[in-house]
């Protein structure tokens, strides 16, 4: 497992007061979309933050004010046709997935601009999200050759309701604070400077209660969507297929050169 000391792709801090690890994602040229390296180290994140006895739950959020996370990083996926070296020489965005489930400690995603496609999934698995004001939320799979037909889809639509969920990965819209508050995707919406101090408050509240109730309600809460995990399993296993296909490869080579994808070939 990567060491914290040897992360390149986040940060990870401990801040003992609130009892909290804060996790960012640390690629903002690239609006905090994750690599394959990404994805091991945040997975590694949540594991010391899960063994640490020092931490009571967790902040997820990415560096600067642009954004939270833009999913997979579709330019290293259009120049390479896959997401670059991992530690095991595979993508694990499914454990990454499962980490932010099972750690038993309340994960809270503080997402301080854009949550889009995968980076989107990641805040709607965290357990509370509050969002700067300047925060916008969407899918985009469709337009760059790509779904996440597991929790990406199936979660969301328990969290925000069947039409609105069809209606976030059929239109592929941004939607601001606002309306995500609205929606009942995000538990807060705060001035953008005040984004961390919100999330710590938080956190200081969920270390003070006791860490054996909390772990409890967390499994409980997960056990009713549990089962989504082998809808994920069938769902990954037919993305890594897809990515392959000429049609995603027009959707990533379309995002790369900046113009509109054709995918009328494939209809
Ligand atoms: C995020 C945006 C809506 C922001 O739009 P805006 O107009 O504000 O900014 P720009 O478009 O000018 O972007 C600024 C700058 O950032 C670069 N960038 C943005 N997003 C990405 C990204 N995902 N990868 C790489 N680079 C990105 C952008 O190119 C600009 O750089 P310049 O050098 O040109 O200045 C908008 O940018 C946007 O729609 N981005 C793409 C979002 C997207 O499609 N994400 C990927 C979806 S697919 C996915 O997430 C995914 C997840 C998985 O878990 C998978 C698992 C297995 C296989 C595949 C998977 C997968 O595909």
């Amino acid at each position: 497992m990567i060491k914290a000391e040897d992360f390149t792709d986040i940060t990870y801090q401990v801040e003992e007061p609130d009892a909290v690890a804060v996790v960012t994602i640390n690629r903002p040229e690239r609006y905090n979309s994750f690599r394959g390296r990404t994805v091991d180290e945040l997975i590694a994140a949540f594991k010391h933050a899960w063994a640490d006895r020092r931490v009571a739950s967790v902040i997820l959020t990415g560096a600067g004010d642009k954004a939270f996370c833009a999913g997979g990083d579709v330019k290293e996926r259009a120049e390479t046709g896959g997401y670059g070296e991992t530690e095991w020489g595979i993508f694990e965005i499914q454990r990454l997935h499962q980490a932010i489930r099972e750690i038993p400690k309340p994960v809270i995603a503080a997402v301080n601009g854009v949550a889009v496609g995968g980076g989107h999934v990641l805040h709607v698995l965290c357990d509370l999200s509050i969002a700067s004001e300047t925060a916008r939320f969407g899918q985009s799979g469709p337009r760059v050759g790509s779904f996440d037909a597991g929790y990406g889809s199936a979660y969301l639509a328990r969290v925000v309701g069947e039409k609105r969920a069809r209606q976030i990965w059929f239109l592929l819209d941004l939607y601001d604070a606002q309306t995500a508050e609205r929606w009942g995707l995000v538990n807060d919406v705060v001035a953008p400077d005040a984004l961390l101090d919100k999330a710590h408050e938080y956190a200081r509240k969920i270390g003070s209660y006791s860490p054996t109730a909390l772990r409890f309600l967390k499994h409980s809460f997960n056990a009713d969507s549990d089962h989504l995990q082998g809808l994920g399993n069938v769902a990954f296993a037919g993305l890594d297929l897809f990515v392959e296909s000429d049609e995603a490869k027009e959707g990533a080579a379309a995002f790369a050169e900046k113009r509109d994808p054709d995918f009328s070939p494939y209809r």
